[in-house]
């Protein structure tokens, strides 16, 4: 925004950092005028002697090389006109509030945008009187129809006749969730709230929809039946619509089964009768405009345990709706949730736990995987990955190591037992007591696959859990270049939150015949079910934000997992036969798993949160945040409003400002929304989503292995940034100069020459491409429509 008084962006900068270094020569006597370009030779003060004349010649030389660097820097001149609109705008942006919208004065409050703005919040401050005004007992939600309620139960009996469907049915019929259906049935008849539980694979997700909507259509209720079934990741919730339409023997978005993730949706044909996937996220957008949900009859909140920032929300304003809609129905459903706190969460309502699993999933941790596989550990080798420390990365030094010291102790303790019980040789004990086998260690993944496709001839497909895109990387590379897999063929699929969702969608693909399919995926895959996938390994690792409220920052940590991943990574092989699952972790670490991570309102900054709240108008954020199930301490609520207030999100009385609404329709942090948002007035969207995309994710340079080699990568990123000095820049032209390569088919060379991650890269186009698309779906649907 320095531009907006200046009118030249780089030139107000540039003249700030000048004046400083004039007012550090202005004491030497001699000096031929500001910035030594007088047409005299400069001359050094009369007291320097030898060494330090030298010196300040090289000074001052660098001095005046940089004054003319700036001078011939590009400049942008704003023509008046266009420097007053800019203005315009963002004061537009930053000021007007709903308590200050004034009405009818400049051209700049009747246009699109304010028009829009001020229609969210009429509309919501409506949609919060009628949640407000109404009383139990009133009637909110779906209106029965007759002749639906006929046609859909005709139509479900054809169906039942048909040879796929009963295929399928036979499969269902062995799930423990459709064995237990009378009892579930009977629970959901007489409560409003229930919690269910049940081994991963058990059918929750699968059955429980369909046996609802199936018993609300046979017994002539269909026209009443709507269920939004929330999932945490927009992969699952595609996989599992797309599961269901199978088992209906129906087409995805034609019939009674559909799936929303924001830009992406089958929406069923008819509105009646059907259940819908999204994410947590597309309820809140129903939210906004029907804070009733009355099209729905059910909410089945899927994988509860993940306790997502939205989930939380999702179940606090369900305990309210519950109250106002007596026939609105509610589930919570995971593998692994801690039951007994959500059901006091909701006025004690039952729990039910479906017993039984599938298919059986033999488990190996470290010791068995040591003992297999026969690999050793190298002790002075530099470590692969930087130790994960305990639960906690982000403990004080003393409390790491006091916790490193305890674990120590368990694990010499553990190792004595094994030793007296002789159920390993020493020689994996040895191993196993290795400061290293508490790394994160590529090559012993790489040892374990080779010792799979040994002794599995089946080429049954494989799932890794790492923590991230390096990781992912860094694998794929690894395994790319090993060709000795005792004649396997490998197809290797990345899965990351960041890619695209055609790509996501990659992983559920079968490999040609002969190949073994390899899936190196985060935490993303702990959710989904990737039907052909025989053997997991877990590394035990997962990436986790965590908010230190005392310094105000947020991190990104490696940590181990809690239980509760554990139990959900296992979960994914032994989907349709039995499958193996390896722990890269002794059973003495594993004892120091937490069950569960906290959830993430506890560990992330709350400004997203406070933006939400006062998009929907869900009411003062303070008291609102108190009636979570877990409350976040209120220092982090008192940082979050005061970084709104300086992003001009929020007004100085907390109203959401035109600048805030559009950034909570955006799904980044508020920063980079901003700063994007910035660019659409600027025009100069393309190399600012270059620059937010490297922001969100990570730099596409990387360093290879050897001496030296930091020197070389420096060179590397001074040539691509042309002299601009800045690394946004470099990495805009480094985006740039791939796109010009990829063109010529020379897109390797062309990051092997400037040590660029082309996988980064690719990444990055992507996400640039993504945030491009929400740029757009937030200002057409909130501005111009
Ligand atoms: N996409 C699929 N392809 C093949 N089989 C599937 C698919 N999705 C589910 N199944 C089968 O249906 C069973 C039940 O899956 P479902 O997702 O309902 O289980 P769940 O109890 O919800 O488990 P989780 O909590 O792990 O998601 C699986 O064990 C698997 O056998």
């Amino acid at each position: 925004m320095r531009g907006r008084g200046g009118g030249s962006y780089g030139r107000g900068r540039g003249s700030r950092g000048y004046a400083s270094s004039s007012a550090h020569h202005s004491q030497g006597p001699g000096r031929g005028g500001e910035g030594g370009g007088t047409g005299g030779r400069l001359r050094h003060p009369p007291h320097l002697k030898g060494r330090e004349i030298g010196l300040w010649y090289a000074k001052e030389q660098a001095r005046i090389r940089e004054k003319e660097d700036k001078e011939t820097r590009p400049k942008i001149e704003l023509s008046p006109s266009k420097r007053a609109k800019i203005t315009e705008l963002l004061g537009s942006l930053e000021r007007h509030s709903k308590a200050s919208i004034p009405t009818g004065a400049a051209a700049i409050n009747d246009s699109h945008v304010m028009r829009r703005y001020r229609q969210n919040v009429e509309s919501n401050v409506n949609a919060a009187a009628i949640r407000a005004g109404l009383r139990p007992g009133d009637i909110v939600g779906l209106v029965r129809n007759s002749e639906w309620d006929e046609s859909l139960k005709n139509d479900l009996e054809r169906k039942q006749s048909s040879p796929k469907y009963q295929t399928m049915m036979r499969f269902r019929e062995k799930l423990p969730a459709y064995q237990f259906k009378d009892e579930f049935l009977k629970l959901m008849r007489e409560n409003q709230v229930i919690v269910i539980s049940g081994e991963a694979g058990c059918g929750k997700t699968t059955q429980c929809c369909q046996l609802i909507l199936d018993e609300m259509i046979q017994s002539g209720n269909g026209s009443l039946c709507n269920i939004v079934c929330t999932q945490p990741r927009r992969i699952s919730a595609v996989t599992v619509a797309e599961r269901v339409t199978e088992e209906r023997d129906e087409q995805i978005g034609r019939n009674s089964v559909g799936y929303s993730i924001g830009l992406e949706s089958r929406i069923p044909e008819r509105d009646k009768g059907t259940i819908l996937f999204c994410t947590t996220g597309v309820v809140f957008k129903y939210l906004i405009d029907d804070p009733k949900l009355t099209k729905y009859s059910h909410v089945v909140v899927d994988e509860i345990h993940d306790r997502d920032v939205l989930s939380d929300f999702l179940l606090m304003i369900l305990k309210d709706l519950v109250n106002l809609r007596p026939d609105l129905k509610v589930i919570l459903m995971s593998a692994t949730l801690n039951a007994d706190k959500l059901s006091n969460y909701f006025r004690h309502c039952p729990r039910f736990n479906i017993p039984g699993s599938t298919f059986p999933v033999t488990e190996y941790f470290m010791e068995d995987v040591l003992l297999q596989t026969s690999f050793t550990f190298e002790t002075n080798k530099r470590p692969q990955q930087r130790r994960c420390r305990g639960k906690n990365p982000r403990k004080s030094e003393d409390q790491g190591k006091s916790e490193d010291q305890k674990f120590k102790r368990m694990l010499e303790s553990h190792v004595r037992k094994l030793e007296r019980d002789k159920t390993y040789p020493r020689h994996v004990l040895k191993e196993l007591i290795k400061p290293e086998a508490e790394e994160l260690n590529l090559d012993l993944i790489t040892s374990l696959i080779l010792h799979i496709c040994e002794t599995d001839r089946d080429n049954g497909a494989i799932l890794i859990f790492v923590p991230g895109w390096d990781q992912i990387s860094k694998l794929s590379t690894q395994l790319q270049s090993c060709c000795n897999f005792s004649g396997c063929s490998i197809l290797i699929i990345p899965l990351h939150s960041k890619l695209p969702t055609v790509n996501q969608k990659e992983v559920f693909s079968r490999p040609p015949s002969g190949r073994r399919k390899i899936v190196i995926a985060t935490n993303i895959a702990e959710t989904s079910t990737i039907d052909d996938i025989v053997f997991v390994i877990d590394t035990g690792r997962i990436k986790i934000t965590n908010f230190d409220l005392q310094r105000n920052l947020e991190t990104r940590d490696t940590e181990w997992v809690s239980m509760a991943n554990a139990t959900q990574r296992k979960g994914r092989a032994g989907r349709v036969q039995p499958g193996i699952c390896y722990h890269l972790y002794s059973k003495a670490r594993e004892n120091t798993f937490e069950s569960f991570k906290k959830p993430e309102i506890l560990r992330k900054r709350l400004e997203e949160v406070v933006l939400q709240i006062k998009t929907l108008n869900l009411g003062m954020t303070r008291p609102f945040l108190k009636r979570l199930l877990d409350p976040p301490p209120y220092k982090s609520l008192e940082l979050a409003i005061q970084r709104l207030i300086q992003l001009h999100a929020l007004d100085s009385d907390e109203n959401l400002t035109p600048l805030g609404f559009h950034l909570s329709h955006l799904p980044m942090d508020l920063q980079t929304g901003k700063m994007i948002l910035m660019a659409g007035i600027f025009e100069c969207v393309d190399p600012i989503l270059s620059i937010a995309a490297s922001l969100s994710f990570k730099d596409p340079f990387y360093i290879p292995l050897g001496l030296g080699q930091e020197k070389n990568v420096d060179r590397a990123r001074r040539e691509l940034g042309d002299g601009s000095k800045s690394d946004h820049l470099t990495i805009v032209r480094a985006i740039e100069g791939y796109q010009r390569a990829q063109s010529q088919n020379r897109e390797r060379d062309f990051c092997y020459r400037n040590f660029l991650s082309e996988s980064t890269v690719n990444l990055l186009m992507n996400m640039k491409k993504h945030q491009g698309y929400n740029l757009c779906g937030a200002l057409s649907k909130y501005c111009y429509c």
